[in-house]
């Protein structure tokens, strides 16, 4: 590949029916000489009932994207729009509301209540809600999720793997629209995160969970429908059901535009 190679979309997924989309999206961090571009124009739709991944190098715009698109924090300029409803003009109150209701989150520590039973943590955000807990939603989270044997762990008496599948069945019991996770394996070892991203596959695959997951790891990668890659703060590239092996070969081609540019 070439200056500014990027990977190459050989299906490019159909742009109908997303769960969620940005459009001209631009994020930036301060003003004047310091200002950081963080976003510089994004375009993008994620696909409903699909498992996508977003990569990048350090600093190209990955979590800023997501919380864009989560609700989390607040564009410079365009548009996110999240199961039909525009959120990038949303207020404080009505982003809360939304992230509360029909988002779910799951983040490289598994924040875990620690007095808890994994049943108790699982069911936790539904309980303060006073939401009643739909049993038949439970029962299938948790056995997609294979947690039926450890619902009454506390977890000190979990594995990583378990905790962060613990955390994955809390942010999938409500229904949610959409799922975002940030770095979900960032703190297991390789086998334990391909058991937790076989997991979530799953629960796309079974359950039609739409799931969003920012990776710095090109194996976790390799479990999603759809990979993009983000470079400076624009979308570079795409991949579709790629090997290890691909994002690899497509993460080093990055790396090589950036150090041509550097140059
Ligand atoms: N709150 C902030 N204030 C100022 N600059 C920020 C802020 N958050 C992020 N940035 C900058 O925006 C750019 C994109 O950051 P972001 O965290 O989205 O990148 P990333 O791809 O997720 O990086 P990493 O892989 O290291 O987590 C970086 O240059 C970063 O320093």
């Amino acid at each position: 590949m070439g200056r500014h190679a990027a990977p190459v979309s050989t299906s490019p997924e159909p742009a109908d029916d997303p769960i969620a989309s940005a459009r001209a999206l631009t994020k930036v961090y301060g003003a004047g000489a310091t200002a950081v571009h963080a976003l510089r124009g994004v375009d993008v739709d994620l696909g409903r009932g699909r498992l996508t991944a977003i990569m990048g190098p350090s600093g190209s715009g990955k979590s800023t994207l997501m919380h864009c698109m989560a609700g989390l924090d607040t564009p410079t300029s365009g548009t996110v729009e999240v199961d039909g409803q525009v959120i990038s003009s949303m207020s404080q109150r009505q982003l809360t509301n939304l992230r509360r209701t029909r988002i779910g989150f799951v983040f490289q520590a598994y924040n875990l209540v620690p007095t808890l039973t994994a049943a108790e943590n699982i069911t936790l955000p539904l309980d303060i809600a006073r939401t009643p807990v739909d049993r038949e939603r439970f029962d299938t989270v948790i056995s997609t999720l294979g947690l039926g044997d450890r619902l009454t762990h506390r977890p000190a008496e979990l594995s990583g793997g378990q905790q962060q599948r613990v955390a994955c069945a809390r942010a999938l019991v409500a229904k949610p629209s959409i799922v975002f996770a940030d770095e979900p394996t960032g703190n297991l070892d390789s086998k334990a995160a391909g058991e937790v991203l076989g997991f979530l596959r799953r629960s796309v695959d079974d359950l039609g969970q739409s799931v969003v997951m920012v990776t710095h790891d090109p194996r976790s990668a390799s479990y999603a429908h759809r990979v993009i890659f983000l470079a400076d703060g624009a979308i570079v590239g795409e991949l579709h059901d790629p090997a290890e092996a691909d994002i690899l070969e497509a993460l080093a081609a990055l790396g090589e535009a950036r150090e041509q540019d550097a140059s």
